[in-house]
């Protein structure tokens, strides 16, 4: 397959009329007059189209699309209590399989090839997900009140770790729902298979006061002393952290995920981003579930990022463009392990963007990374991943009846 004509993003600055090819699963070679060695004839016209490498969503649950505006409003432990956790009782294998197919439409449709989920009924979402094409590092939810989960979580990891799309992983959901056992287990579990952890950390004021209230310390250094933390964890929300907090999340090498809508939707609070990136440590973007977003859209939550962080610190030069555009690309490629990027050799997860959208005009050498981060509302056209095409033009094939389907799941699901 061969893109050609499109420009790109290299050091900062736009590089037009490169040809991109792609060969199977990965990209053969990028650059001016590139031919295609497929031999498949493919050939993608990407004149007055932005070629990116694929966004990584670091944090949904994406089957949470279906309580999508059900439970606004309301700050995290009421919402997960009263609202969201009594209808997640009611959930079915068929309502994580379309809300996952509702999920993916929308993060094709946003640049996003990869994400990193943790929820319930995960061999469905698996199959969902690899039936829309996307990539996925994907942990069924570990808590204390459902040791039957805990119980599939070494065969739910035998059973994905070939997969060429599906990295299977140990979601212990947090530690104020995982017991010290269960955060051992999931950790054993992690080192044995050598897969990645997916936690909740840290995520509101009370959750970390009555925790070092309880416990004498806070999360992350509970979770330091059980010798948990290193770079196979990926920590979602990070916001309330001691100084000591964010010297060991950086010494261990965590990979934060960052939730800023999130945080600011349900008042967690604005996490010290700018602390965490000056010690060091590993920042990505994920969006959380479309129940406390509620969209899947990294472009959304790199502009949110940027300018609460600038504000809270009253700092307008703080996470510059180039810097935010980073934590939904190279530092998540670091972060899960994927072999990314726009060269030759790397797997063949991109998007194509229409640059002939007002929100990217004027455009100049040097103001594509801006318009990307501030900017941009859409205008993503076409995306290919492992060199599949997912969406071509702006059709994704079957996308009705997802929408359909997704819809009747819902008004069952409330019925129930
Ligand atoms: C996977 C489980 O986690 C629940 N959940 C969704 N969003 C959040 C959040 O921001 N913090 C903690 N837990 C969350 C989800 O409803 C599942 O029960
Ligand atoms: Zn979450």
């Amino acid at each position: 397959m061969l893109i050609r004509n499109a420009s790109i993003v290299a050091g900062g600055r736009l590089l037009r009329d490169q040809n991109i090819a792609i060969d199977g699963p990965r990209i053969s070679g990028v650059g001016p007059g590139i031919a295609d060695e497929s031999g498949d004839g493919e050939v993608i016209e990407g004149r007055g189209k932005l070629a990116i490498s694929g966004l990584v969503n670091a944090h949904t649950h994406l089957a949470m699309t279906l309580f999508r505006g059900y439970a606004d409003d309301m700050e995290l432990m009421p919402w997960l209590s009263e609202k969201i956790w009594p209808l997640e009782a009611k959930l079915t294998a068929e309502d994580i399989r379309w809300g996952v197919k509702l999920g993916c439409l929308e993060m094709i449709r946003s640049g996003i090839t990869c994400y990193n989920d943790m929820y319930y009924f995960m061999d469905e979402a698996a199959r969902a997900t690899k039936e829309m094409g996307l990539r996925a590092v994907l942990s069924g939810v570990l808590f204390d009140m459902r040791p039957d989960l805990i119980e599939d979580a070494e065969p739910f990891i035998r059973r994905w770790k070939n997969d060429d799309l599906i990295v299977p992983a140990v979601g212990p959901h947090a530690v104020y729902t995982c017991s010290e056992e269960t955060l051992s287990r999931a950790l054993d579990l992690a080192e044995k298979h050598d897969v990645m952890i997916h936690i909740h950390l840290s995520e509101t004021r009370s959750e970390v006061e009555s925790f070092a209230k309880n416990r004498g310390k806070s999360p992350v250094e509970y979770l330091d002393s059980l010798g948990f933390l290193s770079d196979r964890v990926v920590a979602a929300h990070c916001v309330w952290l001691s100084p000591q907090d964010v010297s060991i999340i950086a010494d261990r090498g965590v990979n934060v995920a960052h939730c800023s809508i999130s945080n600011h939707k349900l008042a967690s609070g604005i996490a010290p981003l700018d602390r965490l990136a000056r010690a060091g440590a590993r920042i990505c973007l994920g969006t959380d579930g479309a129940s406390s977003n509620n969209s899947l859209n990294l472009f959304q939550e790199m502009k949110t990022t940027a300018i609460a962080q600038k504000c809270a610190h009253s700092r307008p030069d703080l996470f510059a463009a180039g810097e935010v555009w980073r934590m939904a690309t190279e530092n998540a490629y670091t972060a899960f392990r994927l072999d990314m990027g726009l060269r030759a050799g790397a797997i063949a997860d991109l998007s194509l963007i229409d640059l002939k959208k007002p929100w990217f005009c004027p455009l100049a050498d040097d103001n594509i990374v801006s318009h990307l981060v501030y900017s941009a509302q859409g205008g993503v056209e076409t995306t290919i991943v492992g060199g599949r095409v997912l969406m071509r033009g702006g059709v994704i094939p079957g996308e009705e009846e997802i929408l359909e389907r997704a819809q009747e799941q819902f008004n069952d699901l409330l019925a129930r």
